[in-house]
């Protein structure tokens, strides 16, 4: 309370309180607020220097003794609630105010550390409110403030840091809360400066909270704490100095941030006694704030400076495990650097001498020198693009991602062969020797190239052509696109289109793509080398459907020779001439090939072989590179034409070789493991002469030992096989395949043996021991009935594979007025069931004109199967062969034997054509049919097959039904038996 002062009282207090920056005025005032603030007992401090301006005065009510009064601010403004300077200047005011004059401070929450006595603490006050009462306070002369460090929430580790987090809550704390976490113990804290919200503090001295004043901002009451009187030359305490002292010289020679820390924070240490040494130690130091707070807690010295040495200790520590790391990655470092000077340095070096240029240069250099030679034959539009690039290059920095891309776009560019053409062969003569040198028959294929070449020879350039050879697998349309590619001189490139979905394959991904590569094409001619190489497309049949645009369509512009003079890879974005290239497609069935493409193709059929073809190619061709393959002379092995047939007759039937070079190799191969197991017997271990002299008395006695050897074989080898000795004629069988632990066997049995087996020279395959090489055979014959019966008529079929014949099979259901139907089973496909039903009619009709009492298509119920009921089958050609087999079982009579027929029927009875001629006639031939039944409008087509495949045949060719009838049912059954 403020009581109004006379002069004496005022004078009273003024001693009382003995401070020299006090100064009382005499008169009394009138000032009402000074009135209700009541009688003051203690006057605290003046806010102004000047007297005869002061505005404020702290007032202390309550006892002035103890200071433990409510400390009361008063604002005496002139002219404001009546009072004036004239009544201001009757208040009591204080001059140089000290800061242990303050009792309430305003606090300032510490997140982080607290503050030292003597040490400068930049800090950030969100509160705007605080931050107002700072500034305020600042203004009124009494910058002046509490810090006080934060206590953690209850839970935290003080020692792990999470973030902003922390720091954000404190800001919203206000009030009782933000005083329930504050650390009883704080300093007080002068406002050096305030910026935005960048407060400076300098600690002064330590503070006690004793209770909450106001709430917002929160002001607080304040004991002033002093250090516990201390002996000054207390040993203890000294040398606890001293080793804090030399401790901390320590750190600050390793730490240069001690150094740091020492001038940017401290501030007029002023008189360094003991009690601030501990504060200077524990306030320079990384110790955690907890750590921090003890030290500013204690009032005893020693403790504190024991606490404060501990803390510098393990700052010493701290340090040294810093300058070590230090020193090992600025090892690490000096190290690279210095092989990274050293590197530049050798680069220049080589650049001074001239060995070396820059690697942008050097790689331009590169490709220059690629493009050189072939400089003139380069499109100009390429060329163009290709300095555009070069250029580029040079400005591209080489690190970077489309350094790469440029470089690899060079690459591509400057690696194609532009304008390179192979010099091709135009001699005929030449050509054909190569190509019968390659593939037995083949006639149709070898013509075509023959005449390609030839118009080549004449027109002086040959032409990019697309050549398509079709037929069953392993019919060699692969091998001989690599033989024309010999006979014509040219490169030869194969890339499989079966499956192939993605157009990008064909022409290339953008450049734009990560890991974008040009197409297959592209890639071809950069691989072979040349403009003109030979490009078998293998599978063309089996292309994809495309799930990113059409292959085919991609194909198309590909092959097209009107398209693709001006080929347009996606990568390479220049057009490239590709119309001298030799396209060579293969497929297995043409009618699966994209009309488009098929429209440009020139397709040549390859049908099949017939045994006689498979003799001659397994003899003069597989046979021959198989040995050289397996590693054997032709003299240490002798097949048999009779094994090599059988081998084809009964292992190896459909058309292509493919299988049949199989068995023929795995025959070579069991055959040359024989050999080495024989070789290595025969090596006995014996020397020079007496392996002569033994070899003589083997001779000698050779015609026994081969007996007794015959024997043994007989009774005990299964798997036996037929040798030769030197002289052809003596055969002899002897067990290839040794018991490998045979204890009967003496040691003279041994050496008889291996000297029996060195003389074998030749391994004999016959038809008899086939099977030991290939195993029994698996196919079953395609020709189910020796002699037909009523309603059984052969016909024949054409696949994939090749041709096949098949058996139409009519039987009786049930019989019965009007029962008259048919049914049909054997995988049918539509076109064939109403095949079949088409036949049905026209026999009934034909029965009707040939045997009009006979009412059985009428009153029977019918069942019509193609055996093989696994493969589904389709297709008109069997309409005739279903007539005659319904007609046979209506007649009761079974057709001609060997006969086979193939042929589509119309209602009236007329005959119409069908496909693959040659492979129908060599599967009858395989079925050894003798008499076979065509259309008519087949007739050239069989006229066309080799004299081979025709040969024995007696072929007929019929335009109307009523001729099949004839030659089925037309024949003397007992000339027949
Ligand atoms: N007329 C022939 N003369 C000599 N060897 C042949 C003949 N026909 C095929 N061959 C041989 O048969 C093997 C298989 O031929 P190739 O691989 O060319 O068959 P393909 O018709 O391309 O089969 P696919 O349709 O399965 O690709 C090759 O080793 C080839 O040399």
């Amino acid at each position: 309370m403020l009581k109004l002062l006379s002069s004496s009282s005022a004078r009273q207090i003024h001693n009382h309180l003995a401070s020299p920056c006090l100064r009382v005025t005499t008169e009394s005032s009138t000032n009402p607020l000074l009135k209700a603030l009541g009688s003051i007992t203690g006057l605290t401090r003046r806010t102004s220097r000047n007297p005869t301006y002061y505005q404020r005065a702290l007032f202390c009510s309550g006892s002035s003794n103890d200071g433990s009064g409510e400390v009361v601010e008063v604002e005496l403004k002139s002219g404001e609630s009546g009072a004036d300077s004239t009544d201001a200047s009757n208040a009591i005011v204080p001059t140089n105010p000290r800061p242990e004059d303050y009792l309430t401070v305003l606090a300032l929450p510490l997140p982080h550390r607290p503050l030292f006595p003597g040490f400068y603490m930049p800090i950030y006050v969100k509160d705007p409110k605080l931050l107002a009462a700072l500034q305020e306070s600042r203004k009124r002369q009494a910058p002046y403030a509490g810090a006080f460090l934060l206590k953690d929430e209850p839970g935290t580790d003080p020692s792990v840091v999470t973030g902003s987090e922390s720091e954000k809550n404190i800001y919203d704390l206000k009030g009782k809360d933000l005083f329930n976490r504050l650390h009883e113990v704080g300093t007080l804290a002068q406002i050096s400066s305030i910026q935005g919200d960048q407060v400076i503090l300098i600690g002064h001295r330590r503070l006690r909270i004793t209770e909450m004043v106001s709430e917002d901002p929160l002001t607080v009451k304040v004991d002033h704490l002093k250090e516990k009187p201390y002996n000054k030359d207390d040993d203890v305490i000294k040398a606890t100095s001293f080793e804090v002292i030399s401790t901390l010289r320590d750190v600050l020679k390793i730490s240069s941030l001690w150094r740091d820390h020492v001038q940017t924070y401290t501030q007029h240490i002023g008189d360094f006694n003991f009690p601030r040494l501990a504060d200077f130690g524990a306030a320079i130091s990384g110790a955690n704030k907890l750590q921090c707070q003890e030290v500013l807690e204690e009032l005893d010295v020693y403790k504190r400076l024991k606490l404060t040495l501990e803390l510098v200790k393990k700052e010493v520590e701290i340090s040294k495990i810093q300058e070590s790391i230090a020193k090992a990655i600025e090892e690490k470092i000096s190290g690279e650097q210095r092989r990274y000077l050293l590197n530049e340095q050798l680069k220049a070096i080589k650049k001074e001498l001239g060995l070396e240029t820059d690697d942008k240069t050097a790689l331009s250099a590169k490709f220059r020198e690629r493009i050189e030679p072939k400089k003139e034959k380069i499109p100009a539009n390429v060329l163009q693009v290709i300095e555009e690039e070069l250029t580029k290059l040079q400005l591209l920095e080489a690190s970077s991602s489309e350094f790469n891309v440029t470089r690899n776009y060079l690459d591509w560019l400057t690696a194609l062969p532009w304008g390179n053409y192979s010099d091709e062969n135009f001699d005929v003569l030449r050509a054909q020797k190569i190509l019968d040198e390659d593939h037995y028959g083949l006639t149709d294929v070898k013509e075509r190239i023959l005449e390609f070449i030839a118009v080549g020879k004449l027109r002086g350039v040959s032409q990019g052509k697309i050549i398509c050879l079709s037929g069953p697998p392993g019919v060699g349309k692969t091998s001989i696109g690599r033989s024309i590619a010999r006979a014509l001189n040219r490169k030869f490139f194969r890339f499989s289109v079966g499956g192939l979905s993605d157009v990008a394959e064909i022409k290339g991904h953008r450049r734009t793509y990560i890991g974008a590569m040009p197409g297959k094409m592209v890639q071809c001619l950069k691989n072979v080398g040349t403009a003109n190489p030979l490009v078998l497309i293998d599978e063309i049949d089996k292309l994809g459907r495309g799930h990113a645009g059409d292959p085919a369509s991609a194909l198309l512009e590909l092959l097209d020779p009107e398209q693709n003079a001006n080929f347009l890879d996606h990568y390479l974005d220049v057009p490239i001439d590709l119309s001298k290239v030799l396209f060579v497609c293969t497929a297995n069935v043409v009618d699966m090939i994209p009309n488009p493409l098929l429209d440009r193709m020139e397709v040549i059929a390859i049908a099949g072989y017939i045994t006689d073809e498979k003799m001659h190619i397994a003899r003069d061709y597989l046979e021959k590179s198989t040995l050289e393959a397996c590693g054997i002379k032709p003299e240490q092995v002798e097949l048999t034409d009779a094994a090599l047939l059988a081998l084809i007759e009964n292992y190896c039937r459909e058309a292509g070789v493919r299988n049949l070079q199989k068995h023929i190799e795995k025959i070579y191969r069991k055959i040359a493991l024989r050999l080495v197991r024989q070789g290595e017997l025969s090596e006995p271990d014996v020397s020079g002469e007496s392996k002569k002299a033994e070899a003589e008395s083997i001779q000698s006695s050779s015609g026994s030992n081969e007996a007794s050897r015959n024997e043994e074989n007989d009774e005990t080898s299964v798997e036996a096989e037929t040798v030769m000795t030197d002289q052809p004629s003596e055969q002899i069988q002897c067990p290839v395949d040794q018991p490998a632990n045979s204890k009967e066997a003496t040691e003279t049995e041994k050496i008889e043996e291996s000297e029996v087996t060195k003389a074998v020279e030749k391994v004999l395959v016959d038809t008899s021991n086939l099977a030991d090489f290939v195993g029994k055979p698996v196919f079953h014959a395609e020709r189910i009935y020796e002699q037909t019966p009523a309603g059984v008529v052969m016909g024949l079929a054409w696949t994939a594979m090749g041709g096949s014949t098949l058996y139409i099979e009519t039987t009786q259901v049930e019989q019965g007025e009007g029962k008259g139907a048919l049914q049909l089973t054997g995988q049918l496909g539509d076109v064939m069931k109403e095949s079949a039903q088409i036949a049905h009619t026209v026999a009934r009709a034909i029965l009707v004109e040939k045997d009009p009492d006979n009412p059985f298509f009428a009153n029977t119920k019918l069942h019509l199967h193609v055996p093989a009921g696994a493969t589904p089958k389709d297709g008109p050609s069997a309409g005739c062969t279903m007539i005659t087999s319904l007609l046979s079982l209506a007649m009761k009579k079974p057709v001609r034997k060997d006969l086979a027929m193939t042929g589509e029927v119309t209602l009236t009875g007329k005959i119409l054509p069908i496909g693959g001629v040659k492979e129908k006639t060599i599967a009858a031939r395989r079925s050894e049919v003798k008499t076979i039944i065509f259309p008519s409008a087949n007739r050239r087509d069989f006229d066309e097959l080799a004299t081979n495949v025709k040969e024995g045949l007696d072929v007929h060719f019929v335009d109307d039904y009523s001729q099949v009838f004839n030659l089925a049912f037309g024949y003397d059954q007992n000339e027949e038996k």
